[in-house]
C-alpha cells in the first residue's frame, strides 16, 4: 500500500512549551482514520502541521512523495483538505453556495466573481450528492450549521485532495442532522476516488464503520494507533482521558459510558 501521509518524530514547541513530543503516524491509501484525545492533547496542533499552517519545530511531514521543507509546501498543501468550523467565519454571508463550493478548486474562500461554468457544474453535482440540491440557489449566510458542513465538504471535494481532514465536523449538529451527515461521510468513503478521511472527534458515537484506523493522543504524544478493533478499548480510552470509561459496542458503532 502507498503512503498518503507520513509524520515522523514531529515536535511542536510554542512559548517554551512542548505541545507535540515526537509524533510518528502514517496513513496509507484506502485507510480512513479517527483521531481521539482529551482537550489540549494536541489534535489541532498536529492538524496545523499537516496542513502547513504551522511549521514543525523538528521532524518530518510527508504528503505522498513530497516532504515539507524539500518541496514547495504551497503545492503540497493543495493535496490536504481541511474542513473546520473556523473556516465558516471567513466566508462572506452574501457568497452564493455554488461559488463557495467552486472556490475549493483554487483553495480560495471567496471568489468575488462567477466561477467558470465547468466548476459550477461540478459544484452542483457534488451538492446533489449531499441530497440537498435545492441549496444551489442559496446564499452562504442563510444556511444552517449542518448545511454549512455539507457545503464545506463539497468545497473540499472540488480539489481532489489525497487526504481530507474533518475537524469535529458534527459540532453543532442536532442528532438527526448528525446521523444524516455521518451517513453521507460513509458514502464518500465508498467512492473509488475518495480521499483518505481523517476525522477528529470527541464522540465515539461518530466513529463510523468506514473509519478503519484510530490514533489516540495524550499529552502531545501518541498513546496508541492502528486498526480500530485493536486500538479502541475501554482500557485505552480510560488511560487517555485519565478516568474510568466503558466503551460499549452497538452493532458496528460505539457508545461511551463515563464513570
Ligand atoms: N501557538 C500556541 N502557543 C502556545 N500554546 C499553544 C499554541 N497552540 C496550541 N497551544 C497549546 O497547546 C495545547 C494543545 O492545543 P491543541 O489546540 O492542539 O489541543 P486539542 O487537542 O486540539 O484540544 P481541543 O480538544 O480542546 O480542541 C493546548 O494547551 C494549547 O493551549
Amino acid at each position: 500500500m502507498s503512503s498518503v501521509l507520513r509524520v515522523q518524530k514531529a515536535t511542536f514547541v510554542r512559548s517554551g512549551r512542548r505541545i507535540l513530543k515526537g509524533i510518528d503516524w502514517e496513513v496509507q491509501a484506502g485507510q480512513h482514520w479517527c483521531i481521539l484525545g482529551p482537550n489540549g492533547c494536541g489534535k489541532t496542533s498536529l492538524i496545523n502541521l499537516i496542513t502547513g499552517y504551522e511549521p514543525a519545530t523538528s521532524g518530518d511531514i510527508q504528503i505522498g512523495e513530497d516532504q515539507f521543507g524539500n518541496s514547495d509546501w504551497r503545492e503540497v498543501r493543495k493535496r490536504v483538505g481541511l474542513v473546520t468550523n473556523t473556516l465558516t467565519t471567513f466566508i462572506e454571508p452574501g457568497e452564493p453556495v455554488i461559488n463557495v463550493i467552486a472556490s475549493g478548486r483554487e483553495a480560495k474562500l471567496n471568489l468575488w466573481q462567477a466561477p467558470p461554468a465547468a466548476w459550477q457544474r461540478q459544484a452542483a453535482t457534488l451538492l446533489k450528492a449531499t441530497g440537498s440540491p435545492h441549496l444551489r440557489k442559496s446564499l452562504w449566510g442563510t444556511l444552517s450549521q449542518g448545511e454549512r458542513q455539507k457545503v464545506l465538504i463539497c468545497r473540499a471535494l472540488m480539489a481532489q485532495f489525497s487526504v481530507l481532514i474533518l475537524d469535529e465536523p458534527c459540532a453543532g449538529l442536532d442528532p438527526v442532522a448528525r446521523e444524516h451527515f455521518l451517513q453521507w461521510m460513509a458514502e464518500i468513503a465508498t467512492w473509488p476516488e475518495s480521499p483518505s478521511l481523517v476525522m477528529v472527534t470527541h464522540h465515539v458515537e461518530e466513529i463510523l464503520p468506514c473509519l478503519t484506523h484510530v490514533l489516540l493522543l495524550k499529552n502531545g504524544q501518541v498513546h496508541s494507533q492502528g486498526e480500530k478493533a485493536d486500538i479502541l478499548t475501554s482500557e485505552a480510552l480510560s488511560e487517555i482521558y485519565g478516568a474510568p470509561v466503558e466503551l460499549e459496542e452497538r452493532g458496528e458503532r460505539y457508545a461511551l459510558v463515563v464513570g
